[in-house]
């Protein structure tokens, strides 16, 4: 895929790019593992300041920013703007918190005593140079997310980001230049995917972190595997949205619209299955379809547009599909399943209701990357429970009930890495973010993210 920004919206191209040769490549490898020598030891007030700088200048960069991720892949402008806020306060949050978050600790001496020690000490030393493999749907989240605690931790980054966002992957690495961070600390590689296998190889990389696709993922996690390197997978997911008859059904069918049509639909933990009890089902079914149909579809940098068009034009192919397959087999269209006829040109999809979903569709078993929704009716908790588990994926869930006894048996049989009642999944700096199964494994975010990327060291002096 050629690196270049593709205006979604037109179809447009708007300015193509050179990947860098092999020889900037190395430069920037050698950068990368130099720098962390000495930055690895750099004092935790240090790096708060210069992430604070950082936080800083993407708020004065707020407005250009987001026109520049809207443009390239299509999201909504006021979703642009919340990104960048959501990764100022990130990055804020992580400043603040990083030191007390990976301070030493200290086992008791009562549970040490007979290792024959005087004391023992754990300590989070930073793993080294860490790729990171970064997707399109939120161009400046996903690496925030990643580098926010990476460079906290003392590590340095590497960024590949997706072929298709280039100008933002380039303004955060510019970015992290003029906070002040050192030359080396987080650079963007402007390389194609080809360029992964060999940057992931080089022993002066550790570690690797990917939010991506499965097989991107099954492809990274190979090669580190092979390397014996560390990684953090951060795949697919369709979200099951439960809802049961003691809930607020018509919040549920309002916040369902935009847990399902956020980013344009593309978002890893946008609801994507809709399983209604049958005693709510035809009230739910009603009112999601009727919002879902009044969305406004259109340009992305209209402030009232609801849903722009896909990112990419296969993107919305693959999309088509999985909803022509779903038809041709059977599913009952509630609303949508076509392009906008208003809109020619651009990659848009119209808000789509799809039910009466049998498992040999393909939709049931795959992430449908878009505005489309599969409506389940379910007769119990227990074939609620079973719906929402009968997927290759783990990474979130949405249930609504204010019944104490469902949340209980939901929270034991949810396969998935988040639970989220009576609302929708958000991830939040302080809360761990990742998934089970075909989702991927580590977490992102919190303690947890930090961690990830850190040399957990037994330090233990004789008695
Ligand atoms: O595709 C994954 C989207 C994650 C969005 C978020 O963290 O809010």
């Amino acid at each position: 895929m050629a690196i270049a920004s593709v205006n979604p919206a037109t179809g447009e191209t708007l300015k193509t790019f050179e990947a860098i040769g092999p020889e900037e490549l190395e430069n920037r490898l050698a950068a990368a593992h130099a720098t962390f020598r000495t930055y690895r030891t750099s004092a935790f007030s240090e790096r708060s300041r210069l992430l604070k700088r950082a936080a800083s200048l993407l708020e004065e960069d707020q407005e250009d920013i987001a026109r520049t991720m809207t443009s390239e892949m299509g999201k909504p402008l006021v979703a642009a703007r919340a990104e960048a806020a959501k990764c100022v306060k990130a990055m804020r949050w992580y400043a603040d918190h990083a030191e007390e978050l990976l301070a030493d600790e200290h086992p008791s001496d009562a549970d040490v005593k007979d290792s024959g020690a005087s004391g023992v000490t754990v300590r989070y030393r930073p793993l080294g140079v860490v790729l990171a493999v970064m997707p399109w749907n939120f161009p400046l989240w996903q690496v925030v997310r990643f580098a926010a605690p990476a460079l906290m931790a003392g590590n340095t980054g590497l960024l590949k980001h997706a072929s298709n966002v280039p100008q933002t992957a380039l303004y955060l690495g510019d970015l992290f230049h003029r906070a002040g961070f050192p030359d080396g600390c987080f650079q963007t590689l402007l390389v194609g995917a080809g360029a992964i296998e060999g940057v992931l190889r080089d022993p002066r990389v550790a570690a690797a972190t990917l939010t991506g696709s499965e097989p991107a993922g099954r492809s990274v996690a190979a090669i580190a595997g092979d390397e014996v390197k560390k990684t953090v997978l951060e795949l697919g997911g369709s979200d099951p949205y439960v809802v049961m008859p003691s809930a607020d059904v018509d919040r549920a069918a309002r916040v369902a619209v935009t847990a399902r049509v956020q980013n344009n639909g593309q978002s890893c933990i946008a609801a994507k299955r809709f399983i209604i009890h049958e005693d709510v089902h035809d009230t739910f079914a009603e009112r999601f379809t009727a919002r879902m149909e009044a969305l406004s579809v259109g340009d992305p940098m209209d402030e009232s547009t609801d849903v722009g068009p896909l990112a990419t034009e296969q993107g919305r192919a693959d999309l088509e599909e999985l909803v022509d397959d779903a038809v041709r087999r059977g599913a009952q269209v509630l609303c949508g399943a076509g392009r906008s006829g208003d809109r020619p040109a651009g990659w848009y999809y119209l808000p789509t209701v799809l039910t009466g979903i049998t498992p040999e569709m393909r939709i049931h078993h795959e992430e449908a990357f878009g505005p489309v929704a599969t409506v389940y009716r379910v007769s119990g908790l227990d074939e609620a429970v079973s719906v929402a588990n009968d997927s290759p994926f783990g990474l979130s869930s949405n249930v609504w009930t204010r019944d104490a006894g469902d949340m209980e048996r939901f929270v034991q049989d949810m396969e998935a890495g988040g639970i989220f009642f009576n609302g929708m999944t958000a991830s939040h700096p302080a809360m761990p973010f990742g998934g089970a199964k075909r989702s991927g494994y580590g977490r992102e975010l919190s303690d947890h993210g930090i961690k990830e990327f850190c040399n957990i060291t037994t330090v233990w002096t004789a008695a």
